[in-house]
């Protein structure tokens, strides 16, 4: 195994450069995947992540039948349900460029309408084991690696520093043999949500933060400048060649001593 590489942070005076340089990057890992294997795999999550990829819509260069897309979390909760990160990425994105439906992986409809009417942590082992099987059916047989490798998951961070469903102090931080996990206790309600691991995170070619807003500022400084603090998004560090980058505005960025390095779009 090797070493993680460190972080490339890329700061923009706003969030117009943000969304477009943002755009740009994500086309460039999408020509790379679609020239060697005719694919772009990518795990999308909640927050603002949707609309901070609006930089898409419309360009030529993205290749939506290419796409493969998993949700790096999910809630357990129906498709068209308000908390559904599913529904957060159709509203702002997939019902406004020409993604095949079924290139966005969803976690099963049926076993959620289960899983809602019981409280039975049964139905929740299930609905994580079929999006892990979903998964394999994606990555298997594709090499040996022991995990999925995403060619790009794309995260925010929350101001208590979690990121997808890993929140600080869970136990699902030690996770390493999981591909899919479910939460029942998550602190920021909904409590019950499916996550990618670690384990998978930290496999992908590309992971990209995006924040924005002065009020990440605080986090983003203890992220980036106290690894050593733990936060889980501190704990995202891909194993090389793997590598994590910092999406971000001047605002979030502006107590950061971390390094920045001047995006370029080639
Ligand atoms: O866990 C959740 O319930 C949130 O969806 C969370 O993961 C969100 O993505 C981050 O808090 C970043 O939030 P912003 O994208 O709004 O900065």
């Amino acid at each position: 195994m090797h070493a993680p590489s460190a972080p490339i942070l890329c700061s923009f005076a706003n969030s117009d450069e943000l969304v477009e340089s943002l755009a740009h990057f994500i086309i460039k890992a999408q020509k790379e995947s679609v020239q060697r294997k005719g694919k772009f795999t990518v795990a999308v999550s909640g927050g603002s992540l949707p609309q901070q990829l609006n930089g898409l819509i419309g360009k030529p260069g993205v290749k939506w039948d290419k796409w493969q897309v998993f949700y790096a979390d999910e809630r357990i909760v129906p498709l068209d349900h308000e908390d559904s990160n599913h529904n957060l990425c159709t509203t702002h994105l997939w019902s406004k460029v020409t993604i095949p439906k079924e290139n966005v992986h969803t976690i099963d409809p049926n076993l959620i309408d289960a899983a809602s009417a019981s409280d039975a942590e049964d139905a929740l082992e299930e609905i994580a084991d079929a999006y892990e099987k979903e998964l394999i059916h994606e990555f298997a047989n594709k090499d040996s690696a022991r995990f999925p490798i995403f060619d790009l998951i794309l995260l925010g961070v929350g101001p208590d520093g979690h990121t997808a469903s890993l929140f600080s102090g869970h136990p699902l931080l030690s996770e390493d043999d999981r591909w899919v996990a479910y939460i029942t206790d998550s602190p920021k309600p909904p409590a019950r949500r499916l996550t990618l691991t670690f384990p998978v995170i930290n496999h992908a070619a590309r992971v990209a933060f995006v924040a924005s807003g002065a009020n990440k500022a605080d986090t983003l400084q203890t992220v980036l400048d106290k690894p050593e603090e733990g936060l889980p998004a501190s704990r995202v560090r891909p194993i090389t060649p793997g590598q994590v980058y910092w999406f971000v505005d001047d605002a979030a960025a502006s107590k950061v001593q971390y390094p920045r390095t001047p995006f370029e779009v080639k």
